[in-house]
């Protein structure tokens, strides 16, 4: 029998329904036709929705800068990509975006989507972002890097043993993963004062990193579905693992940092038992370093720590590996970099090169800036906010609320500015130092990356003791490119390098 109830909702349904048809209509006319950014070129699927991006990246799994690419080839130097977003290809833009002067918001559907709200990186203005860079850079300036030296010499030496014992063993090493170990262990021990001694997991696997790397693609994800992010970020541990077995080992990585946290916040007294007495954590907690003399809450501290990880390890990872990969397949530039560092470093007896040594190597510093390029750092648009006054980008117009980038690969990538952009030439790098200007791997202006001077030391450091210890040789032939998928880094989803690692005579 039908009751007076049922047939209110028989009724209600086509009208709720008509309703939300009505709506879409609206707002799918108003992004077509009206909207401020109606007359730049673009996709028209992209034009009317958002969803289109999810579909590309979700469904069809392909990777975003790759296919911006093609957009630009088909519809010019500036694209919109979503109803409220463009992307220009013209490197002149990159500049016009990413500058001292500009103190853009980030985006909030990006930058949310990394579960840091809290942290330098995903502070989404500028002020917040300050307060906390402020705290940091003591931390990370030159001269607190410099003052570091000595334990990211020893990190870089646990790289070298470990290489060492894989070559007794007569075993391979799979580089991708042996650059992230050495890379954690210094940041873990540069945060915490305490390495996870990731380069002694057999053959460099440590758990952590694996889980870290598995976790790349489900990033994007995040960027679209709050409550995916939500089931898998925040449930408890055990519920997270049983509905999402995929994203098991990010829970685990998320629970280690969070043991770290909790045992400094319960008690600061421990501070004082750690090795080193300047670590990132003595200086996050320490109240008098910030203007408002408060130490931020636990969550806060913590996303700061995810940050830094994946920050800090996955990049540096990145360029040693790609790095080494094209000098190995280029051996006259790893004999004229073995040439520099023998030189530099006569005896292997004898007095090591000192940073400072390093920094003055010509066609060491050559060869980052190349790696650097090409493994371009974050691969993905670093997606800004432009001000209630509008800008102009590229020289067009933009107005206000729009939401814009240019990825560091239209840069990097540039066949004017970089002749035969996808092969590996130092050399470039010695011929006009004007080229400076468009390495923008750390990207530029106030967000810019927090850990470049760490950074570089790290990358001179261990391609110096790495080349001048060893002689590497490919394990087998690899294709002449490794790659990549968009996941905002890099994700190099090919099998990966493997190199055997033969002691050089001292
Ligand atoms: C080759 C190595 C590295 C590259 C290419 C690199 C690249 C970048 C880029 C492109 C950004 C800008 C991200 C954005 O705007 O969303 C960035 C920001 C950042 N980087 Fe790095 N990075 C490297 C190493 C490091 C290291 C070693 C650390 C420290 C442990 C670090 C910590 C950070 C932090 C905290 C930010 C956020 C800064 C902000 O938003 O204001 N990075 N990095």
């Amino acid at each position: 029998m039908q009751t007076h109830e049922n047939g209110a909702t028989a009724a209600l349904l086509p009208a709720a329904l008509a309703a939300v048809i009505a709506y879409a209509v609206y707002v799918v006319t108003y992004n077509v036709y009206f909207h401020p950014l109606a007359k730049f070129p673009g996709p028209l699927i992209a034009r009317m929705t958002i969803y289109w991006k999810a579909y590309v990246e979700c469904i069809e799994n392909l990777s975003f800068c790759h296919v911006l690419v093609e957009l630009h080839a088909r519809y010019g130097d500036v694209v919109r990509i979503g109803p409220n977003e463009l992307h220009f290809a013209n490197p002149k833009a990159y500049h016009d975006i990413y500058n001292n002067k500009n103190r853009w918001d980030k985006e909030a559907r990006l930058y949310k989507s990394f579960n840091e709200d809290r942290s330098s990186f995903g502070f989404l203005t500028y002020a917040e972002a300050k307060n906390r860079k402020d705290v940091l850079n003591r931390s990370f300036s030159q001269a607190a890097i410099e003052g570091a030296e000595s334990l990211c010499v020893e990190k870089t030496k646990a790289l070298c043993t470990a290489f060492e014992r894989q070559s007794k063993a007569s075993k391979s090493a799979d580089l991708y993963f042996a650059f992230r170990c050495m890379t954690m262990d210094m940041i873990m021990t540069f945060c915490f004062g305490k390495p996870i001694d990731a380069v002694d997991a057999p053959d460099f696997k440590a758990p952590i990193l694996v889980a870290m790397d598995a976790s790349l693609p489900i990033f994007i994800r995040f960027k679209y579905s709050d409550l995916y992010k939500n089931i898998i970020l925040k449930c408890p541990p055990k519920l997270s693992k049983i509905l999402s077995p995929s994203t098991a080992g990010l829970v685990d990585l998320q629970q280690l940092l969070l043991r770290q946290i909790n045992d400094l916040t319960n008690d600061p007294e421990k501070l004082k038992l750690l090795p080193h007495n300047m670590t990132i954590y003595h200086r996050l907690m320490d109240a008098e370093a910030y203007r408002n003399k408060t130490v931020p809450s636990a969550g806060s501290l913590y996303e700061e720590a995810q940050a830094l990880m994946f920050g800090g390890a996955d990049t540096v990872g990145n360029t040693l590996m790609l790095g080494t990969f094209h000098l190995l397949q280029q051996p006259d530039k790893l004999q004229k970099l073995k040439t520099e560092l023998s030189e530099a470093w006569p005896s292997l007896n004898g007095p090591e090169s000192k940073l400072r040594d390093l920094e003055n190597l010509p066609y060491l510093n050559a060869v980052i800036k190349e790696s650097l390029r090409l493994s371009s750092g974050v691969v993905s648009g670093l997606l800004r906010v432009v001000p209630p006054t509008g800008v102009t980008i590229g020289g067009v117009a933009v107005p206000p609320g729009t939401i814009v980038s240019c990825c560091s690969t239209f840069v990097h990538y540039n066949a004017t500015i970089f002749p035969e952009p996808d092969k590996f030439v130092p050399e470039r790098w010695l011929e006009s130092s004007d080229l400076d200007n468009w390495l923008v791997a750390f990207s530029r202006g106030p967000r810019m990356c927090l850990g470049i001077n760490l950074a570089w030391a790290e990358l001179r450091l261990c391609f110096a003791h790495v080349l001048r210890k060893f002689d590497l040789v490919l394990e087998e032939p690899v294709q002449d490119k490794l790659p990549f998928r968009d996941t905002f880094l890099p994700y190099f989803y090919g099998p990966h390098v493997r190199v055997n690692m033969r002691p050089v005579d001292a």
